[in-house]
């Protein structure tokens, strides 16, 4: 086909012809581990492809890889995944599984134990028709946050609320995922929020911050050195298992007393599907507990922030949200089926601020990147950072735009946050249904302003996260 386009083939290059950074593995390392370089980590990938092009490779310390950002090295990428796609693992979160004989969630899996979970979790975590039922439990909480902020509103004489909302942000996904997934109100939306909750969040916010430099470094290394770091890691999952044990316990107990007559559940419904075994249900709900709460709350204060200081945008959003109520009470997937603008402001804050920073997968064969031979079993990544604000890939990258993406214009393989294919983010559904309907009561009921105008800097702590929380001020409108 080349050669009739006229055009000449394009030649394949070697694999060891694709540009590299950093000099000494172990030096970068060091590096990195003095800089504090690894909250800096999306950065220094954003300047390495400015500096040798849209592919490169990349050694630091026991781990190497190919980091490409291109839209269409990307589908090549997820082409070779597989029927197991596989990501780099997390030795030091396996480890602590190890150390506790807890089971793994699909994180954590490979292979065919990861498929036989991930297809039964599916039904009642991602599907269309598992997702309609939890819908409601979701709507639920984002009527009640949206309450407690106007009555804190009529408190103030100012009538207006300038406030950091991030604590009440990882309050709310975790009231709302805890709802969905155990059917049960945690209470932590109201005035005094039940301390064993918070000790949670906070936990979860250790375990993520302590997870980092762990990427890096050989856990037996941390572990011979039995450095704190490792204690508080360790000592963070123990909290983290103790919370999400108590939750399991109290609906397995009424689970057994007798069948809950109606849906109260992800978890409810796994267990009268009874074809996970009891430690699997339990291994997984405590990783959509432990992880639907930052992941969720961070791109919900990003896009606050960016409606805030895009006023036009934020009164494109709320008319559609208007025109949406106007058509009358209608089930709630109908509801944000009539929310495009909506979907695509998520898509454009997860563009400019995705929670991943990178998709990564070890392809099974032999696969061309950017004209480069890359052997199957390579650890490759697509930067989701520096693929969002590449103006190779998206026009005028720096503007914050939800209308990009309904444009007709080629989008396939720009749209990566939740990842791709069978290995994708299980919990997308949830979270997409949670900031939607978050920011659909949000909207409707305040006006979103800030003085900043700056753009946020953003830190890398295993989730991407602003480095300082930005200050929002809410006005009611009656
Ligand atoms: C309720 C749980 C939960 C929530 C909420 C959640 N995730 Fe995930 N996510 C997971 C799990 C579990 C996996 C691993 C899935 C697997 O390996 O089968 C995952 C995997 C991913 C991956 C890797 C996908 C791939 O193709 O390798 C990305 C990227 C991701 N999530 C992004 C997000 C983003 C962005 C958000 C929120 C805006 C989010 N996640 C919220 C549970 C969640
Ligand atoms: C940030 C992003 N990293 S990623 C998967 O793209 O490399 C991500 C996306 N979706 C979910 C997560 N999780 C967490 O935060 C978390 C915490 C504790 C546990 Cl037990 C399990 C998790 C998971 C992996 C579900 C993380």
């Amino acid at each position: 086909r080349a050669l009739c386009s006229g055009a000449a083939p394009r030649r394949l290059r070697p694999f060891e012809a694709i540009p590299r950074s950093g000099r000494n593995r172990w030096l970068d390392l060091y590096r990195l581990w003095r800089s504090s370089g690894f909250q800096d980590f999306h950065l220094g990938m954003q300047s390495n492809f400015q500096r040798l092009g849209p592919i490169y490779r990349e050694t630091v310390g026991a781990y190497s890889c190919v980091n490409v950002l291109l839209p269409q090295d990307a589908a090549r990428l997820f082409q070779a995944e597989g029927v197991f796609p596989r990501r780099m693992g997390i030795e030091a979160w396996t480890a602590h599984r190890r150390l506790r004989n807890h089971k793994c969630g699909v994180f954590l899996l490979n292979g065919e134990e990861w498929r036989s979970d991930r297809l039964l979790l599916n039904r009642e975590v991602i599907s269309p028709a598992g997702t309609r039922k939890f819908l409601p439990f979701l709507d639920a909480v984002a009527r009640d946050f949206t309450a407690v902020m106007r009555r804190q509103v009529q408190k103030n004489a100012r009538r207006s609320l300038t406030i950091d909302l991030h604590r009440d942000l990882f309050r709310f996904t975790l009231e709302a995922s805890s709802y969905a997934l155990y059917g049960e109100r945690l209470g932590l939306l109201e005035e005094t929020p039940d301390a064993e909750s918070q000790r949670f969040i906070g936990a979860v916010e250790t375990m993520l911050r302590t997870t980092l430099p762990l990427l890096f470094i050989p856990p037996h290394v941390m572990r011979w050195l039995n450095h704190r770091l490792w204690r508080d890691h360790i000592a963070a999952w123990d909290t983290i298992f103790q919370h999400a044990d108590k939750c399991i316990q109290n609906i397995y107990q009424e689970f057994c007393l007798g069948q809950p007559r109606k849906y109260s559940g992800i978890m409810a419904e796994l267990l009268l599907q009874a074809e996970l075994p009891l430690d699997s249900i339990k291994a997984n709900i405590t990783e959509f507990t432990a992880g639907g709460v930052d992941t969720t709350a961070m791109p919900l204060l990003f896009t606050l922030f960016e409606l805030a200081r895009n006023p036009a945008v934020q009164g494109a959003l709320r008319a559609e949200i208007r025109a949406a109520e106007a058509r009358g009470p209608r089930e709630l997937s109908a509801v944000l089926g009539a929310l495009p603008l909506l979907r695509a402001a998520l898509k454009e804050t997860l563009r400019l601020y995705p929670v991943g920073i990178t998709v990564q997968r070890y392809p099974t064969k032999d696969v061309v990147l950017h004209d480069y031979r890359v052997p199957a079993g390579t650890l490759c990544q697509v930067a989701l950072y520096a693929m969002g604000r590449s103006p190779e890939v998206f026009s005028s990258p720096e503007r914050y735009d939800p209308a990009r993406w309904l444009s007709k214009d080629e989008n396939s393989f720009k749209a990566l946050a939740f990842g791709f294919g069978a290995r994708q983010c299980i919990g997308r559904r949830l979270a997409e249904a949670e900031m939607m309907l978050f920011l659909m009561h949000v909207l409707r009921n305040f006006q979103i302003e800030t003085a900043s105008k700056e753009d946020i800097r953003t830190v890398f702590g295993f989730i991407l996260m602003p480095e300082k929380p930005p200050l929002l001020t809410f006005r009611p409108i009656d």
